[in-house]
């Protein structure tokens, strides 16, 4: 660790303390009330060189010493950390109006990083109504059922040895977004140096590392230097592989004739203009090539990391749990009837989405994976952005907010045996169902949170669930998953942007059909 980070966090507990026994005596009210938590000095000790998830272990023994709400600081400003799902109900749905902002970050424009507000409103609409309506969703089934194919190729390749799954999740999520966002079918390598930059991006954020520059931006920069030349650098690759592909999409759409049959995420980017209000390039509130990137990133980074995660831990619970996988199998075959002998090339035969529909058991399959291995175990931080009371503390403005996601899957008030997989908890209780579906988002009471709730809440959760069941079913369909003799299932975790198997899934996978 560098010198400056000391000489920082002497110099921020210096300012940090003046600010704080200024407020203390302007608005005692705010601070003296404050849900409990350790000390201001020790709070920035842990928080200025740890990312959220290297933190969760601290957070849980404050939880378990001072009760479900507590207050860390960042620098002089409270970070409150929740883990009871009728406050996550309160605050994120009853109270949702004054905790949907987020924090200031050094993070480009885009939806997760925009103030609560009216470009956020803008870009998150256009995203909901232009690629994630249910129609428009539709349109892309050709992709889907293209990258099963990919990734079937790679499988097949591999049946009957012991295969690591994990990168082949990774760069089939990648395949498809990578469609969905600019609207082509690019060859493996292009595929692979786009997954490549965003990773790097992903990981870097994720450690913890930038955390620092965002919390100090202009102090920062100075005395890190070199983690500040880290960030622009990362960001300038990642403008040299995207920007082309964004430019090539924008050529293909102001050209005569050219009549695709769906809307990339590119497109509708293209002519979305942000209000007045909120822009500083002077060109009428279009969209920069930085902002493009931006956005570009993050469809790609929130879309592909988080379901193939959730995907091998899905598949992980499968292959350790046989007769899970059986029943899983059988209602497939009652649906769809038994899967067809391999065809020499390509994969011509996939359940088709309109028959994921009538299989319950892999809806209660895909819950379960989320609930006990939910990717993130915190949701973005949000901000306070007026005073309000919970549970008799004054929670002041400025203040960020966040939830342990993964302690609430797992409470035993709520949840019976919550550390088993067990897919039937969800085909059991009846008062979750809303439309015959379990209520995943929360809007009536929160049992679980994998997406997040209220208004900040995932707007990707029904591409999510439909991502996870179309490659569940067809993946148990085609291959049945064996455990390989010596290296067992371990489900132990291990942080990098998402909660991910520390040891990744390793098995044998077997055509259930033969040629
Ligand atoms: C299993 C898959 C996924 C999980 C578990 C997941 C989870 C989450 C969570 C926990 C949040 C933060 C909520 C909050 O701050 O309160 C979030 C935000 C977001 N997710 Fe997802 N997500 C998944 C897939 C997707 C997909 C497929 C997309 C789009 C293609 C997507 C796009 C976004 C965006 C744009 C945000 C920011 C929302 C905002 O700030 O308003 N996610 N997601």
């Amino acid at each position: 660790m560098d010198i400056s980070f000391y000489l920082l966090i002497l110099l921020t507990l210096a300012i940090a303390t003046l600010i704080t026994t200024v407020l203390h005596r302007r608005k005692p009210t705010t601070t003296t009330n404050l849900p409990p938590g350790p000390s201001l000095f020790s709070s920035n000790l842990l928080i200025l060189n740890h990312s959220l998830s290297d933190l969760e272990p601290f957070i849980k023994t404050f939880v378990s010493k001072y009760g479900p709400l507590v207050t860390l600081f960042i620098g002089s400003r409270p970070s409150i950390f929740v883990s009871d799902h009728s406050l996550a109900h309160q605050i994120l749905v009853q109270k949702g109006a004054v905790f949907s902002d987020r924090p200031r970050t050094l993070a480009i424009r885009n939806i997760s990083s925009s103030a609560y507000g009216p470009t956020w409103r803008l870009l998150r609409r256009n995203l909901a109504t232009e690629v994630l309506h249910p129609s428009r969703v539709k349109s892309y089934s050709w992709a889907r059922k293209w990258v099963l194919g990919v990734l079937v190729g790679r499988l097949r390749g591999a049946a009957g040895g012991v295969i690591e799954v994990v990168e082949h999740f990774r760069y089939a999520m990648f395949c498809l977004l990578v469609v969905m966002c600019f609207g082509e079918k690019l060859d493996e390598r292009r595929i692979e140096e786009i997954a490549a930059v965003q990773r790097r991006l992903l990981l870097l954020v994720g450690s913890g590392r930038f955390t620092v520059l965002g919390i100090f931006p202009k102090l920062g920069k100075v005395l890190f230097r070199n983690r500040w030349k880290e960030l622009l650098q990362i960001r300038s690759d990642q403008e040299q592989v995207l920007i082309p592909h964004i430019k090539s999409r924008i050529e293909k759409a102001n050209s005569e004739g050219e009549d695709d049959q769906f809307v990339a995420y590119v497109d509708s980017l293209i002519n979305l203009h942000l209000p007045e209000v909120e822009t500083t390039a002077g060109n009428g509130g279009k969209l920069t090539d930085q902002e493009m990137v931006s956005l570009c990133g993050e469809f790609l980074n929130a879309g592909t990391d988080t379901t193939s995660t959730s995907l091998q831990w899905i598949m992980a619970n499968l292959v350790k749990n046989p007769q899970i996988q059986s029943k899983l199998y059988n209602e497939i075959v009652s649906v769809v009837g038994p899967p067809p002998p391999p065809p020499a090339e390509e994969l011509e035969s996939t359940i088709n989405e309109e028959d994921l529909a009538k299989m319950p058991y892999l809806k209660a399959v895909v819950l379960e994976g989320l609930r006990r291995h939910p990717p993130g175990h915190f949701v973005l931080p949000h901000r306070v952005t007026k005073e309000v009371e919970v549970e008799g503390y004054k929670i002041p403005e400025g203040a960020t907010i966040n939830f342990l996601v993964a302690e609430m899957g797992w409470d035993p008030k709520v949840w019976e045996d919550p550390l088993e997989f067990k897919p039937e908890r969800f085909l059991m209780n009846k008062d979750d169902v809303i439309n015959g579906v379990f209520d995943v988002s929360g809007s009536k009471g929160i049992k679980m949170m994998p997406f997040g709730a209220g208004r900040r809440i995932c707007p990707g959760s029904d591409l999510a669930l439909l991502h996870l069941e179309y490659f569940v079913a067809n993946l148990i369909w085609l291959f049945r998953w064996d455990a390989v003799d010596g290296y067992g299932v371990d489900l132990s975790e291990k942080s990098e942007f998402t909660i991910v198997m520390k040891n990744p899934l390793r098995t044998r996978i077997i055509p259930r059909a033969e040629k």
